[in-house]
């Protein structure tokens, strides 16, 4: 179970040009709170800029919150980030390969700083290469990788260590219809029992995405949760038949209203 509690983060933006005047400060997150339950998909739902990659990058532990609390298991991010990290696998929006390594290579060293021992890191990347259709890709450097065998190289990565939360921020960004399906097929699997019914967060400004994939969605708008619940319900509160139509009235009720 994941919880994130009433967080805020702000950013000093320093304003470009020869004018080196101070810019006001951008509070990227006001108050995001929501709860993902083990063996659910929750998608975090919001327009450009609403704050959800910063969110997420609180909850990975990349950087820390102004206010509020983020948990993983219990664990609290901020205090104790290697242990919440020991607990996650995280799909960031760079996702940050090694070009002159292999795939099999950036798995198996993720692997290692999770403190894996070098057979048991090297098996897991076989058995995930089988599951994430890459297996032909395993030995080839990832210099070069299409964006669709990057993002299947980074989901591995993030896998290796079989966590039982998975964070990833837009993990469907720059992916074909294939590769999207195949994306999908993943998680719903690492949903189900048989995959270990793991808690799973992601971010995205798609509809469609979150209509086909998500048991819960939070809605963030200008840095807040604005609402919370399952598809059904979001059309219930909004009194919509189209989620599109439901996710503006939510998300911008200063130009619907
Ligand atoms: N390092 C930073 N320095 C300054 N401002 C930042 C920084 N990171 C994010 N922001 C600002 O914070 C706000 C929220 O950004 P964030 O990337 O979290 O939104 P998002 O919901 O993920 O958007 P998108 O869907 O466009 O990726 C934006 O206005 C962004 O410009």
């Amino acid at each position: 179970m994941i919880e994130v509690q009433g967080v805020a983060k702000q950013f000093a933006a320093a304003r470009g040009g020869w004018r080196l005047r101070r810019a006001a400060p951008v509070q990227a997150v006001r108050e995001v709170s929501f709860q993902a339950a083990d063996g659910r998909i929750t998608g975090l739902l919001g327009p450009n800029g609403a704050g959800k990659t910063t969110t997420l990058r609180m909850l990975a532990g990349l950087m820390t919150p102004d206010a509020g609390t983020l948990t993983v298991e219990g664990v609290d991010v901020a205090r104790d980030p290697q242990a919440a990290q020991a607990r996650m696998g995280v799909l960031s929006d760079a996702r940050g390969l090694y070009p002159r390594l292999t795939a099999r290579e950036n798995i198996v060293y993720h692997g290692r700083l999770h403190g894996m021992a070098r057979e048991a890191a090297n098996a897991r990347a076989e058995s995930l290469a089988q599951m994430l259709e890459m297996a032909p890709l395993l030995d080839r450097r990832t210099e070069g990788f299409s964006q669709g065998e990057r993002m299947k190289t980074a989901l591995a990565r993030a896998l290796v260590h079989d966590p039982r939360h998975i964070v990833l921020d837009e993990p469907t960004n720059g992916l074909d219809v294939v590769a999207t399906r195949a994306l999908r097929d993943t998680l719903r699997w690492l949903r189900s029992p048989e995959g270990g019914e793991k808690c799973i967060v992601f971010s995205t400004h798609i509809m469609q995405e979150v209509e086909r994939l998500c048991d819960e969605v939070v809605v963030v708008s200008h840095g807040r949760t604005v609402a919370h619940g399952t598809v059904d319900e979001l059309l219930a509160q909004t009194g919509e038949r189209d989620f599109e139509q439901a996710f503006v009235k939510l998300a911008f009720p200063e130009v619907t209203s």
